[in-house]
């Protein structure tokens, strides 16, 4: 079986030249959305592709440009089609993501009172590998972005790491290379600035290079094209192109 991966953004959350960072993982058997921000809905317009043709979305913390496209989601695929998209999210993000997030927009007495009114919601223990959809397995890892706000980046299919927005973990990195057999690591980065809430270009860099050479940027800012060159052995990830994760990314 074949893994894809499709980039539906590639962008930070203030980017203007780039979608939101959220992708679409494709098994050949099923279709996992990774997040859905505020610019999915309309980055799927531009790819041509329905919003309707999902069969799950795992959610990794609750920033806009991770979720802000749950809304229009939602409503489109209850009010058109009469479905329920089935939703992951981690046991502790459930409650803040209705209640913090969500409820202000698609509240409605006697018809849309709690989530999983319009939502099939799956809530997934941490730590713990999970089948999603047929041919994707996801174990959440905890990792830290904002304090307070909890955030989860995602280990696929004991192969692939998926970094949420995080600060700088190289320890971790370290760990799934060395003792869990990762083979690819798609990590945000920060061009520029000091990495309080995420990784930066800086951090990622002081990386041995055999350990950069697995890893795949995403999440830039609009000031990627200057960057071109300045990111070692480290590639940039392009959105919207399609990737087969074992011959592109593994590579
Ligand atoms: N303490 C914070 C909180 C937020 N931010 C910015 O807001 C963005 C929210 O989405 P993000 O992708 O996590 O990136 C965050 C920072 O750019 C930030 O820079 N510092
Ligand atoms: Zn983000
Ligand atoms: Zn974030």
């Amino acid at each position: 079986m074949t893994l894809k991966l499709q980039m539906l953004g590639t962008g930070s959350a203030f980017a203007k030249t780039h979608y939101n960072n959220n992708a679409l993982l494709d098994s050949g058997e099923a279709k996992l959305f990774i997040d859905f921000g505020t610019t999915a809905p309309l980055a799927l317009h531009h790819m041509g592709l329905p919003i309707t043709d999902l069969d799950a979305i795992i959610i990794t913390h609750i920033h806009a440009d991770h979720v802000g496209g749950l809304e229009e989601l939602g409503f489109r695929m209850s009010l058109i089609h009469g479905r329920k998209p089935v939703l992951y999210v981690a046991e502790a993000l459930v409650e803040p993501l209705w209640e913090q997030t969500l409820k202000g927009g698609m509240y409605q007495k006697g018809m849309i009172e709690r989530m999983g009114d319009i939502f099939e919601v799956r809530p997934l223990v941490p730590d713990q590998a999970t089948d999603l959809v047929p041919g994707i397995r996801v174990e959440l890892i905890p990792t830290k972005h904002i304090p307070g706000k909890d955030s989860y980046s995602l280990f696929i299919n004991e192969r692939l790491f998926y970094s949420a927005d995080m600060t700088f973990n190289p320890e971790l990195l370290t760990k799934l290379v060395q003792e869990r057999g990762c083979r690819a690591i798609l990590h945000e980065v920060q061009l520029l600035g000091e990495g309080a809430v995420h990784t930066t270009l800086d951090e990622l860099l002081s990386l041995p290079p055999e350990l950069q050479q697995m890893i795949h940027l995403m999440h830039y800012g609009d000031e990627i094209e200057s960057f071109r060159g300045c990111t070692g052995e480290m590639r940039i990830l392009e959105q919207q192109r399609i990737y087969d994760v074992e011959q592109e990314l593994e590579a």
